[in-house]
């Protein structure tokens, strides 16, 4: 079995699983993450998510299966140049200033972009001068973030790099990261729990849940695959036959109303039934209520077969 080698995916895994002592932390995750995507990687607490990061940065090692940077296998020097992770513990060293850190940070990465960690630092107002271990953690995951974009890497992997900033640095430290991605069309996977964040941000996705792929690729088609039908209830507890017909993903009951998160089957529904697109957080949210709905991959999503021979 060989691998092709495919620079326009900037990842990409194979019937990849990790298992840790105490079981499967991901199990057969196949998936396509094609170059210059801003991905979030969404799913509950413990689905899986650092864990794919970590195998991605190399971090950690596989248990089965592969994943690919660009194409490459991302022990390879040149794929380690091309990739940056931020862990979700940031880990600097205390001692040092910003100014320190982001020099060290130029002393180990040969394409390092000073002006680009230095614009993103002061958009933060961090002070180049302050000493690490004396800022906050919002603070803290600024210079992170500055080291990882002073690298140019052209993938960057953020492991839930929000979750210790107040809304309006979020909302700021957000915009810098992707304006600076947009312009160099940097790839990024950005793991999050704030489905707010990921509005008009991102356009790929994937979700976990219980280690495995529940739903990936670009969030526009993710969203059209989906109707969300609202109709009488009918009788009996039981799903409608003009709903059943479909891949339902979840139904709620409200009142004589039913609600209804489908993947339509030709036409989504008949008359006396509400048809419209969700938006991508009730795609979301119809998931994460529905852990044993059928996944989905769009066509752009799944990897290539691996090819035959050697
Ligand atoms: N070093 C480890 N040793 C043993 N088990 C681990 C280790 N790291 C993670 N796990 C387990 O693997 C599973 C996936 O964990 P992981 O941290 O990847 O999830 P996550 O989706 O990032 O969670 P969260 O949203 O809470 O950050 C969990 O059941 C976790 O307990």
């Amino acid at each position: 079995m060989t691998h092709r080698h495919d620079p326009s995916t900037a990842l990409e895994a194979t019937g990849l699983g990790k298992r840790y002592r105490r079981g499967w932390a991901l199990q057969d995750v196949s998936f396509r993450l094609p170059a210059g995507r801003i991905c979030a990687l969404v799913g509950p607490n413990g689905s899986g998510k650092s864990t794919l990061l970590s195998l991605a940065a190399v971090l950690l090692a596989p248990t089965t299966g592969t994943v690919r940077v660009f194409g490459a296998d991302p022990r390879a020097a040149e794929a380690r140049r091309r990739v940056a992770f931020v862990a979700q513990d940031k880990p600097l060293y205390p001692r040092f200033t910003v100014a320190e850190t982001l020099r060290l940070g130029r002393e180990l990465n040969p394409g390092w972009d000073q002006a680009a960690a230095e614009r993103f630092v002061a958009e933060a107002e961090v002070e180049l001068t302050a000493r690490v271990g004396s800022l906050s953690g919002g603070q803290r995951t600024c210079v992170a973030l500055a080291l990882a974009l002073g690298k140019r890497a052209d993938l960057l992997l953020l492991d839930e790099p929000m979750s210790d900033q107040d809304p309006l640095r979020r909302h700021r430290t957000m915009g810098a990261l992707m304006a600076e991605a947009a312009e160099h069309g940097t790839s990024v996977v950005i793991s999050t729990h704030v489905l707010a964040e990921l509005d008009g941000v991102c356009d790929y996705l994937l979700l976990v849940g219980g280690g495995r792929i529940r739903l990936a690729g670009e969030t526009d088609a993710l969203q059209s695959a989906h109707r969300l039908v609202t109709g009488p209830r009918g009788t009996g507890g039981t799903t409608p036959a003009e709903i059943a017909r479909h891949t339902v993903v979840e139904t709620r009951a409200t009142g004589r109303q039913l609600t209804a998160l489908i993947r339509p089957r030709g036409a989504p529904a008949e008359d006396g039934w509400i048809v419209r697109e969700p938006t991508l957080e009730e795609v979301l949210l119809g998931y994460l209520r529905a852990p044993d709905a059928p996944p989905l991959l769009t066509a752009g999503a799944r990897p290539p077969a691996p090819e035959a021979g050697a």
